[in-house]
């Protein structure tokens, strides 16, 4: 199944499962997670003309090219009385434009003369260093939209019309597993034939960045019986995401827990690394299964699970920026999987790690991007290839 095919599946399913509970938070607690309605502006902003300069505010019907006298001075966090007629007021960056004056003239135009009157040097416009009222927005328009991913500018926005609080969807659950009889935890002695878990950290840190509520459910034994009673504990989660065990070994159970016990509904993709990314239900929980090589979890991961995730939460755009830029490599192989190797750029063209093979998460950490090739065909330097910056998804 071609990579767009199946994450347009995942993403019907996650549309059609969407998690709605809610929850008020303040602002500041906001990062990453999720508006549940529309945020509309309860203000004019700025909420009244003000100047956008430090120099001096006056009609420009009254400026007859002779010195005007200053009658007022406004600094910002004042409410001043009306402009009187025939003389200007000094002001301030920031502060409120008099009722009258229809123009601001900064300082350095304008020169300070001897009886302190203020002597205009160059001519002006109406509505000049003027920041008119409701510029930004107006009472009632939609400033954000519900399905708004929240970020220190949403978060920004929302403060400058006054929400101290917004409505938010409730953190999706997602419980993470490790599998693999291979497997044992950093900072324990390596016995023969083990090597590191290294999936179970990454993805839980990730999970936290995307906003999720993190069940780690630790490392599951390569058995089925197990497989199946550790499935059947987490019947409260949004998604089950586990790492390894879906290929076609004989140590390879998630896909056969499924089909038991719920249903799998998408296997083996074309897409390198990642092809026998497994989805499905068990218990009518969904289940994303992840291959267990670190290269093929992080892809697969960025690229399916994801957006799949913040699909379940209402989100609108899910996928990654990804920009075309010319190939600084040969790749004379044409595979029939779409590859995703780990890149970085270069005077404007990707370059790919030494070594691509999917064990090789060191591959990733050089990486600033995954350099995307398309299958079924060969590649020849300076040809264009889709770049997709790490930065974009991993937050
Ligand atoms: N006969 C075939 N064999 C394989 C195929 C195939 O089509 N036919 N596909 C290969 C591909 S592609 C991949 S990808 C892997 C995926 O295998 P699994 O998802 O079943 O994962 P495991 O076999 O459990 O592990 C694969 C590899 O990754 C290491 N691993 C697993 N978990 C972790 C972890 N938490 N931290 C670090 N490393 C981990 C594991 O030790 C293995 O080396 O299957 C191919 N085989
Ligand atoms: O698809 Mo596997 O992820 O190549 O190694
Ligand atoms: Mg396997």
């Amino acid at each position: 199944m071609p990579v767009e095919v199946a994450l347009a599946r995942l993403l019907e399913m996650a549309a059609a499962t969407p998690i709605l509970q809610r929850e008020r938070l303040p602002l500041a607690q906001l990062q990453g997670r999720i508006l549940a309605e529309d945020l509309l502006s309860t203000l004019d902003l700025p909420p009244w003309p003000n100047s956008a300069m430090d120099g001096y505010a006056l009609r420009l019907s009254d400026w007859t090219g002779e010195p005007l006298v200053v009658s007022q001075k406004i600094f910002a966090g004042t409410a001043p009385p009306p402009l009187q007629p025939g003389t200007c007021a000094r002001i301030f960056t920031g502060a409120p434009v008099p009722a009258g004056a229809d123009c601001v003239e900064m300082q350095e135009n304008a020169e300070v003369q001897p009886d302190d009157r203020v002597r205009f040097i160059q001519a002006m416009g109406v509505g000049q260093n003027i920041r008119p009222q409701g510029q930004e927005t107006t009472v009632g328009e939609q400033v954000l939209a519900a399905g708004t991913r929240l970020g220190p500018i949403e978060q920004g926005l929302a403060a400058s019309l006054g929400c101290a609080e917004l409505e938010v969807i409730r953190k999706v659950r997602v419980a993470v597993l490790s599998t693999g009889d291979e497997l044992i935890e950093p900072g324990q002695v390596l016995g023969p034939g083990q090597i590191y878990n290294s999936n179970r950290v990454l993805l839980c840190s990730w999970l936290q960045r995307l906003g999720c509520e993190v069940i780690d459910a630790g490392i599951l034994p390569d058995d089925l019986p197990t497989t199946r009673a550790r499935l059947g504990q987490f019947n409260d989660v949004d998604l089950i995401l586990s790492t390894g065990g879906v290929s076609v070994g004989e140590a390879d159970f998630l896909g056969i827990a499924l089909r038991e016990e719920g249903e799998l509904t998408l296997w083996k993709l074309a897409i390198k690394p990642g092809k026998p990314l497994t989805f499905g239900h068990f218990r009518g929980v969904p289940v994303i299964g992840l291959p267990g090589n670190p290269a093929s979890t992080l892809v697969t991961f960025a690229l399916l699970t994801r957006p799949y995730l913040l699909r379940r939460q209402g989100v609108r755009d899910v996928e990654p920026l990804k920009f075309q830029v010319p190939a600084g490599f040969d790749w004379p192989m044409a595979g029939n999987r779409r590859e995703y190797l780990r890149g970085r750029l270069e005077n404007g063209r990707a370059i790919i790690y030494k070594n691509q093979s999917s064990g090789v998460l060191r591959s990733a950490a050089w990486a600033e991007g995954l350099v995307e090739v398309r299958e079924d065909r060969t590649l020849a330097e300076g040809e264009s290839v889709g770049f997709i910056p790490l930065s974009e998804v991993l937050g």
